[in-house]
């Protein structure tokens, strides 16, 4: 069975207050879903529930499928939901002081499953961002946008499906946009699913619009009176439907 990742019902408070509520979507194999909506719409807010970095205050979030015998090698049966995902967030995940190519030695280790098959090797990782010449620089003397660029091999040196981007673009180029386009179209038609939130338009005709709707109005959801399930309900990593 292809893999999936499925939201339903997603709601999502920071402090105290509800950033959104009832966001529902489905991703198959193949599938680049960007996340729209305004500063403050909860866009990274989602990307990090579905990471399982946050706890979401109400809804279901569930990977299934997958097949163990593919050379991918994705086993929704024992894999938990964040072994299943690159999350790039606004933060590189780099140590400054290691340089380029250690950095993504470390990725390469710490995200690669010991089943499944192993993403690029680094150097044509760092080939494909355009870093090659600067392997071995520590991280800490590269541009923003180099430091970005980096970051982005990160998802090429251990393979997983699902890739959580928060604005992969931050710091980069006008010509580097156009290369996340090429990797989020690849790791696509590689039975991979991208779901990205991104302010900037990405070449990628096959991507789908996700809206995030706003924060609901009080009145809407039943003013102090209103009950929402307990985080607990929602489902594990990994769960299958
Ligand atoms: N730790 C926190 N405590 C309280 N409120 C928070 C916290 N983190 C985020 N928020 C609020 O949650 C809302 C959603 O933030 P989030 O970063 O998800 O939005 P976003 O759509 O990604 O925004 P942007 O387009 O500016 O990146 C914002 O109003 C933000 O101020």
């Amino acid at each position: 069975m292809p893999l999936c990742l499925s939201v339903e019902g997603l709601a999502a408070r920071r402090g105290d207050t509800l950033i959104f509520r009832d966001v529902s979507f489905s991703a198959g194999e193949g599938a680049v879903v960007i996340v729209t909506g305004a500063n403050g719409s909860g866009k990274s807010t989602l990307l990090r529930i579905v990471a399982g970095l946050l706890r979401a205050e109400a809804g279901s979030i569930r990977v299934a499928g997958g097949d163990p015998q593919r050379p991918d090698a994705v086993d929704t049966r024992t894999e938990t939901r964040r072994d299943l995902c690159h999350y790039l967030g606004h933060r590189n995940g780099l140590k400054t002081e290691l340089t380029v190519f250690d950095n993504l030695a470390f990725w390469r280790s710490f995200a690669t499953a010991p089943s499944r098959r192993h993403g690029l090797e680094i150097e044509a990782a760092l080939e494909e961002v355009g870093l090659l010449a600067l392997a071995d620089l520590p991280v800490g003397v590269l541009s923003a946008g180099q430091q970005r660029r980096a970051a982005l091999a990160r998802l090429l040196v251990a393979w997983r499906p699902i890739w959580l981007l928060d604005e992969p673009t931050a710091a980069l180029d006008a010509a580097s946009d156009a290369m996340v386009s090429r990797m989020i179209a690849r790791h696509a038609a590689s039975a991979g699913i991208v779901l990205a939130a991104t302010h900037l338009p990405l070449d990628l005709p096959q991507a789908r619009a996700l809206a995030m709707p706003g924060p609901p109005r009080r009145e809407d959801v039943g003013g102090d009176d209103v009950v929402w399930l307990d985080a607990g309900q929602v489902d594990g990593p990994g769960a299958a439907p």
